[in-house]
């Protein structure tokens, strides 16, 4: 068999990071703005490779198929494990909430129907995939991508064409102070590059470290230039004082697309943008879904029978949707509640198992992550801000822009 290419792992990483954290970006960035939004993502970006890394040398002193959960019971104990699963488990819940909130509004307003109704049918028309079987969520996510891929060049090259560089750099507007803004960024920024649950698999893909260390490295990066792509051409056409009513929408993505139809004036590009949401947030649903139902199934033990699924299915679909019909809450909000819990295990346990395992085994052979115990303490201490950052804007102390 032929090696797998780092570049076919890095389009995995890519795809598990780009979804709801990357539509959420926008509305999370337009209080900071174009260049704050773009180093903050920078940085999110460094830390949540490096937290990734951390996990790789972790799991190096285990079999290829050990997986996150084994590895953080045998280090860090039963306790831990828990509240790893439970961070795990609620990061999921929240993203389907989001996705099936979102969806109701964009498949309300496409059809011109209640957006409850709409979500309701959407849960059942794309979950039916995840019901039926991983091939089938295997095989619809590759025409999604190919739809995603299409409208996200048209789209953009739409916008890209149309950027006002004064809008861009808000400099007409250069009274506000817009780095105060920059820290509320952080839980969406860190959403959107959340992948860990995969870092398991490349290794196994790869079957060695240095390997599944430059394929994450390179869907990090990917991601990167997605998400600077999209935020200067978003940032470059819509004027920051147009997100008022975004942000006032919960930063939903419907509101932001009708707000960039507002400013763009070719029908094509309108509705390439819409297809680009649409498929976004179809495949993110059915990706993060899967997700939870494997881990479901598993936790309750239910087998892989009909009937079993349609339980899985039950207990993994129903609780977000009723969530989202009787308590919706806005997208930016839900996607920076995921990004202050995702933190525990993305950046704080990798940390922490590379932490004990060094200490457990002195000599390092094989892959080591550059950096020392600085790395270490630098990725606990971002993991743990940012879910403060996320408090503190709840909170409302932090300031968060009303448009
Ligand atoms: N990165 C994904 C969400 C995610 C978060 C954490 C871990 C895995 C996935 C998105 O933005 O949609």
């Amino acid at each position: 068999m032929s090696k797998p290419s780092t570049l076919g792992g890095a389009c995995i990483i890519a795809s598990v990071c780009v979804g709801a954290g990357m539509l959420g970006l926008p509305s999370a960035g337009a209080g900071a703005w174009t260049l704050w939004t773009v180093l903050a993502i920078s940085v999110t970006m460094v830390m949540m490779t490096l937290s990734g890394w951390l996990l790789l040398e972790a799991l190096k002193h285990y079999d290829f198929k050990v997986s996150f959960n084994t590895i953080t019971k045998d280090v860090l104990k039963g306790k831990v494990n828990a509240i790893n699963n439970l961070s795990l488990y609620f990061v999921g819940g929240i993203l389907l909430y989001a996705y099936i909130s979102s969806s109701g509004m964009i498949f309300g307003g496409v059809f011109d129907i209640n957006a409850k109704l709409a979500s309701v049918l959407f849960v059942i028309a794309s979950s039916v995939f995840v019901l039926h079987s991983t091939r089938a969520v295997d095989r619809i996510s590759v025409l999604l991508i190919i739809f995603m891929a299409i409208s996200f060049i048209i789209g953009i090259s739409g916008l890209a064409t149309n950027i006002q560089v004064p809008t861009l750099l808000d400099s007409l507007d250069s009274q506000t102070s817009l780095s105060p803004y920059a820290l509320a960024i952080l839980p969406v920024a860190l959403t959107s590059f959340g992948y860990h649950h995969s870092v398991s698999t490349m290794r196994d893909y790869y079957r060695d470290e240095n390997r599944a260390k430059n394929a994450i490295l390179g869907g990090t990066l990917i991601a990167l230039t997605f998400y600077v792509i999209w935020v200067v051409c978003i940032f470059g056409n819509l004027p920051r004082t147009q997100f008022g009513p975004i942000v006032a929408a919960g930063g939903n993505v419907d509101a932001l697309m009708t707000a960039l139809g507002g400013v763009v004036n070719s029908n094509s590009i309108k509705q390439a943008l819409n297809i680009f949401s649409i498929a976004a947030v179809v495949s993110s649903f059915i990706g993060v879904g899967l997700g939870v139902f494997d881990y479901l199934a598993d936790f309750f033990g239910f087998e892989d029978t009909q009937q079993g699924r349609f339980k899985t299915w039950a207990v993994t679909f129903i609780p977000p949707l009723v969530f989202s019909l009787f308590a919706p809450f806005g997208f930016v909000a839900a996607i920076g509640l995921a990004g202050a819990a995702a933190t525990i295990w993305t950046c704080i346990i990798p940390a922490l198992l590379a932490k004990k395992l060094r200490q457990r085994q002195p000599e390092q052979q094989g892959f080591v992550v550059p950096g020392g115990n600085i790395t270490i303490y630098a990725v606990i201490i971002f993991g743990v801000l940012t879910a403060i950052f996320h408090i503190l804007a709840m909170a409302n102390i932090l300031p968060v822009f009303n448009g």
